[in-house]
């Protein structure tokens, strides 16, 4: 299970500091679309050079002209970007395209999506990495419940990453549903010590995958 670090609502400096203290924990960085709106495609370009080692996810959060945002953040240097699942399929599609041709990927933001069958419609299209997400603003006045994952339950052919609100307190809860990625903002960025949550959240990963290895020999 990886630990994405969501950089959002920081400047560059403290982007650059937060993924330097936690670098050890941290498999995946995502540059959250503030911080692109904020600073740009050079941003992400300086982001790859610094951390060349990382899986960088720019979360462009495209909805429409999917081909010139691929593009746009593949050349900067970006691994994975994001598209919202509410997106034309043309335009999921042409990402699809340009990230062949980068050897990259497209992750589909889920936000929003609360019956399977746009789950259905976008596997039949290539999407093959989808995120579970509990935005920012619903966080307001809830928090993601198990019976959110309800509609990715048995699509084993999708790797799964989850967001929103994710804490140590949350994690184990969330562990429980198998993710491949688990998508991390605040609550590793808004502490104090920074590096020892991370870790924290690595080492709980670690011993439920120590676990579940156990038990299934
Ligand atoms: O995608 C995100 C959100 O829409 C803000 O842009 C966040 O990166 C994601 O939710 C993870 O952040 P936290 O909820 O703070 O853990």
């Amino acid at each position: 299970m990886n630990i994405q670090l969501a950089l959002d609502r920081l400047t560059k400096e403290e982007c650059i500091d937060v993924v330097n203290e936690t670098r050890e924990q941290i498999d995946w960085v995502e540059i959250g679309t503030g911080v692109i709106k904020e600073y740009g495609m050079d941003f992400v370009r300086d982001m790859k050079a610094r951390f060349p080692e990382k899986t960088l996810v720019a979360d462009m959060k495209t909805c429409d002209a999917g081909n010139h945002e691929a593009k746009q953040v593949f050349e900067a240097g970006a691994d994975v970007t994001t598209v919202m699942a509410f997106a034309a399929d043309q335009t999921i599609i042409d990402m699809l395209k340009v990230a062949k041709k980068y050897e990259s990927r497209v992750m589909v933001d889920l936000l929003g999506v609360s019956d399977t069958k746009r789950i259905t419609e976008i596997q039949s299209i290539g999407v093959d990495l989808v995120s579970l997400h509990f935005g920012k603003d619903m966080q307001k006045s809830g928090e993601l419940e198990d019976e959110y994952f309800s509609i990715l339950k048995g699509q084993e052919d999708l790797e799964i990453a989850v967001a929103g609100g994710i804490t140590v307190d949350s994690l184990p809860r969330v562990m429980k549903h198998n993710p491949d990625t688990v998508i991390v903002g605040s609550a590793i960025t808004k502490q104090e010590h920074k590096g020892k949550v991370a870790e924290q959240m690595k080492e709980m990963i670690r011993n439920y995958e120590r676990y579940y290895s156990n038990s299934s020999e």
